[in-house]
């Protein structure tokens, strides 16, 4: 950063905190200080940050930010006031749908931009990039954060921009695991599924596949390989572990859903690592050669392997070594003043669980963009208190025999109730060892029962487990659960 820190250098201290808290006071609505102000605040720098100066700042383009920006404006403090920094093209957009509506079959009508910007996921206006023009937000598209200065209060960007801001939110989000480049995992033909261009190249090659195999049995591997069903492929799912969703499903619950792809013609791998991904004639990936020996053929590989945290050029901030992220406390504020943390990025008091979390979840990025950006807004001291929520949705295109739509509220610790096969609900309760209701799932619910599990998992009653065991149904089950209410 030798340049960008040369430049701030000489403003150091000129439009620190208190400057801009002064001039958020007293400056009137503008985002910049007047000629006057800057002269006050300092004499030496003012011409050299002219039009580098921003009241706030977001780093990061994704759902987060399109969420922060909706807040920002519903305060009226976007209007001149709010830059947002993004590396990707095009302004924020609901990410859930490039596994989802974005991987249709072309003749089911894919989702395409500009119909899912945020925040149309949770019902709100569609921000497109006239939206963002029209409340006066400057957005910076392809131009990622490359360096920063908490001194100085200074980003530098890719391209070379300076920018001090007065205060920052970070919102970078999460980046694809990815596999080595020396084991193939760069190969054409190898895809990773992070942003819109990233879906562009996987839909490109889907048009041309016949064999796809699908790298891990996360949220990734579930919704890709039901998106390839659509396609008519060949689809094998390859994971470590032995049974798909670990990190949520029951043994149990992963065997139905497990059965449910197999009736839909995909294919598990289970226990498996890769050795290494080979390449054919043409250079592109031909086959996934696993730790045993055995070789799976595929034309399109798709890695969804985890994902990490985009902590980079924050790590100064202070990163949470348990869980990895930005540490925030309960308003997402960090350990340096004027500096916060939101979305899958930011490591923050869970209370319910009185436990430190990272959640990459959507309802999770688009609840903290919002108390953070309200609590900095209107200096209430709220804590924020979430409780978490996971869904998926696959088989959703017209003509798929089943569409699956599952949703999870709480934690799923202790032990587990399960009632119901496909028929066509399944639910699931965790519950601990003082027979509190913990965590519950629930497949193909009605939205009356669906609003029934908030509900449940956040006042934890103690239920009659052996009741809960002899029900009958799923709706029998969720009557008892809610009956303990
Ligand atoms: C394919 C897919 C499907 C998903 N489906 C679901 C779902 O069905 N349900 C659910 O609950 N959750 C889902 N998620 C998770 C959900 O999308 C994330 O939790 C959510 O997007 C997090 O929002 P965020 O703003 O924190 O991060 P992101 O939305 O990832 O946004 C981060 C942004 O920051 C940018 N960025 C990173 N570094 C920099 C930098 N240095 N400078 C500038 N910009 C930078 C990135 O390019 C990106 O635009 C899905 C995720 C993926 C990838
Ligand atoms: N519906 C949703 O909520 C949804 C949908 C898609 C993506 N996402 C988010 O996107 C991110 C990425 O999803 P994901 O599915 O990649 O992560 P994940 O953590 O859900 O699943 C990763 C899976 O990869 C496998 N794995 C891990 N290391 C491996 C290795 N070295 N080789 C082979 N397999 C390995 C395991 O089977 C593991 O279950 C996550 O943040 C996730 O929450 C969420
Ligand atoms: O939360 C979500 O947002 C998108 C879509 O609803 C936006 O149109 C999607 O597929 C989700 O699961």
């Amino acid at each position: 950063m030798a340049s960008a820190a040369a430049a701030a250098a000489a403003g150091t201290g000129c439009y620190s905190q208190t400057s801009w808290a002064l001039r958020r006071l007293g400056a009137g609505g503008g985002a910049l200080a007047s000629a006057a102000t800057r002269r006050r605040n300092c004499s030496v720098a003012a011409a050299v940050f002219d039009n580098q100066n921003r009241e706030y700042v977001i780093v990061g383009g994704g759902n987060a930010a399109g969420y922060a920006a909706r807040t920002f404006v519903e305060h009226g403090m976007a209007d001149g006031r709010l830059c947002i920094v993004s590396k990707e093209a095009v302004p924020p957009y609901e990410r859930p749908a490039l596994t989802k509506g974005y991987l249709f079959p072309p003749e089911k009508k894919p989702a395409r931009l500009p119909g899912f910007h945020t925040c149309v996921g949770s019902g709100g206006q569609r921000q497109t990039a006239e939206w963002y023009k029209e409340n006066g937000i400057e957005v910076l598209y392809e131009d990622p954060v490359e360096a920063f200065d908490g001194k100085t209060q200074t980003l530098k960007t890719s391209s070379g921009k300076i920018l001090k801001y007065g205060s920052l939110i970070i919102s970078t989000g999460c980046a694809a695991a990815r596999l080595p480049e020396k084991i193939g995992g760069d190969l054409p033909g190898v895809h990773y599924i992070r942003d819109v261009a990233d879906a562009d190249s996987l839909v490109s090659s889907l048009g041309k596949a016949k064999k796809i195999v699908v790298i891990g049995g996360g949220y990734i591997g579930m919704e890709v390989a039901a998106a390839a069903c659509g396609w008519n492929l060949d689809t094998t799912i390859i994971f470590p572990e032995d049974h798909i969703m670990p990190r949520l499903f029951t043994p149990s619950l992963a065997k139905k859903y497990e059965e449910l792809y197999e009736q839909n013609g995909v294919k598990f791998v289970k226990g498996a690592l890769i050795d290494k991904l080979d390449a054919g004639s043409d250079g592109r990936v031909s086959s996934a050669i696993l730790k045993d020996g055995s070789v799976v053929e595929a034309d399109t590989v798709i890695v969804g392997i985890g994902a990490k945290p985009s902590v980079s050029p924050f790590e100064a901030v202070g990163v949470n070594i348990e869980v990895g992220g930005i540490e925030v406390d309960s308003m997402f504020r960090t350990s340096i003043p004027s500096i916060f943390a939101i979305g899958d990025v930011a490591a923050f008091p869970l209370k319910m669980y009185d436990r430190i979390a990272r959640v990459e979840h959507v309802d999770h990025a688009r609840k903290s963009a919002q108390h953070c950006i309200e609590t900095l807004l209107t200096s209430q001291a709220k804590a924020y208190d979430y409780l978490p929520y996971f869904y998926s949705r696959v088989f959703e295109y017209e003509g798929s025999s089943r569409k699956i739509w599952w949703q999870f509220y709480g934690d799923n610790v202790g032990e587990t109730i399960e009632v119901g096969n496909f028929d066509p609900k399944i639910a699931t309760f965790w519950i601990d060892s003082d027979s509190r209701l913990k965590g519950v799932f629930l497949e193909s619910g009605t939205s009356e029962e669906f609003s029934l599990l908030p509900k449940l998992a956040r006042s934890q009653p103690i239920v009659d487990k052996a009741k809960l065991k002899s029900a009958t149904s799923v709706e029998d089950a969720l009557e008892i659960a809610r009956s303990s209410l």
